[in-house]
C-alpha cells in the first residue's frame, strides 16, 4: 500500500510498512492484506489493520506496569510532518521511537504446536528446551517456555535458537530479561484470554533498546498475526488447532483446490465478512469494548 506523499517505506512486511518519521521516530503501519499459508492474498479484509492496531495498543496499555513501550502517539493529529492528519494512517497506525532492535525474535509457547512440534519429534526438546515424553500438536506444555528464534531475512527462514545461543548474543543478564519478560507476556495474555474462551498459546514479541539501555517492547505485541489465538471450545491436542481469526480463511483456500505454491485466490465476500468478523470478535471478547 504506497500511500501518496509518503516516504518510501524503511521496511516492508507482507502485511505492513514501517516508514521514517525522523527526529528518531518511526510510523508502523499495518495494512488490511491477508497472508495465508506464507502468501499474501490478492482480497484485503477491511478493517483488519485497525483492528490490531487497536489490540496492540491496548496490550500495550495492560502491560505498561510491566514493561515501558515504544508507543509516542496513535493519534494520527500528532504525527510529525508528512504524516500528519492523512486518512489513510487513521487508526492503523502508530506513531514509534526508534531503539536498537535486539537481533532475536522472543518467542514464548504454553502449547506446543507447529515448527515447536517437529523439533519435539526429533530432539524431545524445543529450542533446546527438554518436555516430557508423551506430547503431541496442540499439547499444553507443563511451564510457559522460552523458544526464541534468529531474525531471518526472507525468503530465509528464523532459524530455532538456544538460550545459550541468545546468552552469547546478547549477554547473560539481558538474555534472562528477555526469557523472564516474554514468558511474563505471555502469561499475562493467557490470564485475560483463557476466561474470555480464547487459547494463546504462544506468542512472539520485539524488544528494542533505548538509549539509556533499557529494554523497550517494540514492534506489535499479542495479535492474531504475532500468536496464535484458538477457540478453547474446540481445543483438541493430536491434531493442528483451528485459528480463532483464519480458520474460515484456510478451510475456504483447502476446500477451493488452490495450489499453495500458486498465487493466491481472490477470496468470495461471505469469507473476506467472516474473517473480518473473527478479527472484530476478537478485539471485543479480549477488550471488553466495542470496535468503532
Ligand atoms: N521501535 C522500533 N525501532 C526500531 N525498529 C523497529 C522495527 C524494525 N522492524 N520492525 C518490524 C516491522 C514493524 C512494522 C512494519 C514493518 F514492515 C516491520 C520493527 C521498531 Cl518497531
Amino acid at each position: 500500500m504506497t500511500i501518496p506523499g509518503l516516504p518510501t517505506p524503511v521496511h516492508s512486511g507482507k502485511v505492513r510498512e514501517l516508514y521514517d518519521a525522523g527526529d528518531g521516530l518511526l510510523v508502523m503501519v499495518a495494512s488490511d492484506r491477508m497472508s495465508a499459508f506464507d502468501v499474501v492474498l490478492p482480497t484485503a479484509i477491511p478493517d483488519k489493520g485497525r483492528v490490531l492496531t487497536a489490540l496492540s495498543l491496548w496490550w500495550f496499555d495492560q502491560l505498561s506496569d510491566l514493561v515501558p513501550n515504544h508507543v509516542v502517539s496513535a493519534d494520527v493529529d500528532e504525527y510529525p510532518g508528512v504524516f500528519r492528519g492523512r486518512d489513510e494512517l487513521r487508526g492503523r497506525s502508530v506513531l514509534v521511537r526508534r531503539l536498537a532492535m535486539v537481533p532475536v525474535e522472543c518467542v514464548a509457547r504454553a502449547y506446543l504446536s507447529g515448527s515447536g512440534t517437529k523439533q519435539y519429534r526429533v530432539d524431545g526438546a524445543v529450542c533446546g528446551v527438554p518436555l516430557p515424553a508423551g506430547l503431541t500438536e496442540g499439547s499444553e506444555l507443563p511451564d510457559t517456555i522460552f523458544t526464541p528464534t534468529t531474525k531471518a531475512t526472507p525468503p530465509d527462514h528464523d532459524a530455532p535458537m538456544t538460550y545459550a545461543e541468545v546468552e552469547a548474543a546478547v549477554g547473560p543478564e539481558q538474555a534472562a530479561e528477555l526469557r523472564k519478560l516474554t514468558i511474563e507476556i505471555l502469561d499475562r495474555g493467557r490470564r485475560v484470554c483463557g476466561p474470555r474462551g480464547i487459547i494463546l498459546a504462544d506468542t512472539k514479541v520485539e524488544w528494542g533498546v533505548d538509549a539509556a539501555g533499557t529494554l523497550v517492547l517494540a514492534d506489535e505485541v499479542l495479535t492474531p498475526d504475532s500468536s496464535r489465538f484458538w477457540p478453547a471450545e474446540e481445543w483438541q491436542p493430536g491434531r493442528a488447532q483451528p485459528s480463532y481469526d483464519k480458520q474460515p480463511l484456510r478451510d475456504w483456500l483447502e476446500s477451493s483446490g488452490w495450489d499453495k505454491k500458486a498465487p493466491g485466490p481472490e477470496l468470495p465476500p461471505e469469507i473476506v465478512a467472516a474473517t473480518r468478523e473473527r478479527y472484530v470478535a476478537a478485539y471485543e471478547r479480549i477488550t471488553g469494548e466495542r470496535f468503532a
